[in-house]
């Protein structure tokens, strides 16, 4: 792969039968059915077959089980789960030194990551504070946001052209228009949209979800175009099942979509091979670093979807996996952060560690 004008329509190798009905994205076990509050079975399942009710109570078990997400166990505490993902601040050092020669690329998720988790999707404002930040670490190293959110609005959250950017899970990719010359030279867009052909697919559920849920009060439809949220934050909790109800009734004349679940939210997306690890790959790629050793990414990301792009790196023995997390969870990421507050000082201190060897270097010389 080179940095010309690329698009890649379908980079997939091919539809894994498997991702057709609804797939958690982190293994793990599954929610065990009477762990939760029963379903009123009679009342909220009525004229559905019995196989479309078992789906809609796995998807129900899954909403409640990740509301806040994902705990590993109750009881275990957060000491414990430090000691295996310690914080990314007081690691810094061991990150640094493990930088050595190499040039660190960093990958920033988006929600919960820049920006705290609000109630309104569209109101997930990042700081001033932190866009500075965002924008001096791309001032000295290659810098990604890779978003579930649409790239045009997670653009204009960030608001930095200097970045690359992977919207939709990582479906649609694009550089900055003048890129920096890290490798290879880079100064043109590189755009990767391998769910192409779903768009007016997505444009047809996205009609269909927003008049099914209408009536179903705080229940919001994203278009993320390439996929979509059913954001269920605020839905009182009684009226969960019929959401779930009627996302599965839409979702099952689509066979070749996948129903996956972020923090309070259904995401409804292509069910090819990609996802935010394929495009940490593709961008690694993009700028010069495919099979280096010359390369340390850094990905920080808090939801489900993250876990992808974590597995990459582990699957690599490359780079870290920092998870912004609060509370213990399953996952494959190396260290952690508690909030966004600790990722803009995680970012800043990055930065101050660049420019004071860049500025030792000068004073050998
Ligand atoms: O990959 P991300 O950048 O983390 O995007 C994942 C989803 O984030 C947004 O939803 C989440 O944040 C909202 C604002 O804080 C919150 O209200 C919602 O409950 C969260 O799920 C975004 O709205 C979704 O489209 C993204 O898929």
């Amino acid at each position: 792969m080179t940095n010309q004008n690329v698009i890649i329509s379908d980079p997939r190798s091919g539809f894994d039968s498997s991702l057709l009905s609804f797939s958690p994205a982190v293994p793990g076990p599954l929610p065990q059915p009477g762990r939760f509050i029963a379903v009123p079975a009679k009342r909220s399942f009525k004229n559905i077959d019995s196989t479309d009710a078992a789906r809609i109570t796995a998807l129900l078990d899954s909403m409640r089980a990740s509301s806040p997400t994902r705990r590993s166990s109750e009881t275990e505490n957060l000491n414990s789960w430090i000691v295996h993902h310690p914080s990314a601040l007081n690691m810094f050092d061991e990150i640094i030194n493990s930088s050595k020669g190499k040039q660190i690329v960093v990958f920033l998720d988006y929600d919960g990551t820049l920006s705290p988790i609000v109630d309104d999707p569209d109101k997930a404002f990042m700081t001033s504070e932190m866009r500075e930040a965002v924008r001096n670490t791309s001032k000295y190293f290659p810098t990604a946001i890779v978003s579930g959110r649409c790239r045009a609005k997670v653009f204009n959250f960030v608001k930095l052209s200097e970045l690359y950017y992977a919207g939709s899970h990582g479906m649609d990719i694009k550089a900055p228009v003048k890129g920096r010359n890290y490798r290879k030279g880079n100064n043109q867009t590189v755009l990767c949209q391998p769910a192409r052909e779903f768009l007016p697919m997505i444009s047809e559920v996205y009609k269909s979800l927003v008049e099914k849920t209408k009536s179903i009060p705080g229940a919001k439809v994203e278009n993320n175009k390439f996929c979509l949220s059913v954001h269920f934050r605020r839905v009182e909790e009684k009226r969960w099942t019929e959401l779930a109800e009627q996302v599965k009734s839409v979702t099952k004349e689509y066979p070749t979509l996948r129903l996956t679940q972020g923090r309070k939210v259904l995401e409804i997306r292509p069910s090819i091979k990609w996802d935010k690890g394929n495009a940490l790959e593709f961008l690694l790629e993009s700028l010069g670093y495919a099979n280096s050793n010359d390369v340390l990414p850094i990905y920080i990301g808090d939801d489900r979807t993250d876990e992808d792009a974590f597995k990459v790196l582990r699957d690599r023995g490359q780079g870290f996996g920092i998870l912004v997390s609060k509370s213990p969870k399953e996952t494959n990421a190396n260290y952690s952060l508690q909030e966004p507050l600790e990722v803009m000082y995680f970012l800043n201190r990055l930065v101050e560690w660049k420019q004071s060897s860049l500025q030792q270097k000068y004073q050998k010389k």
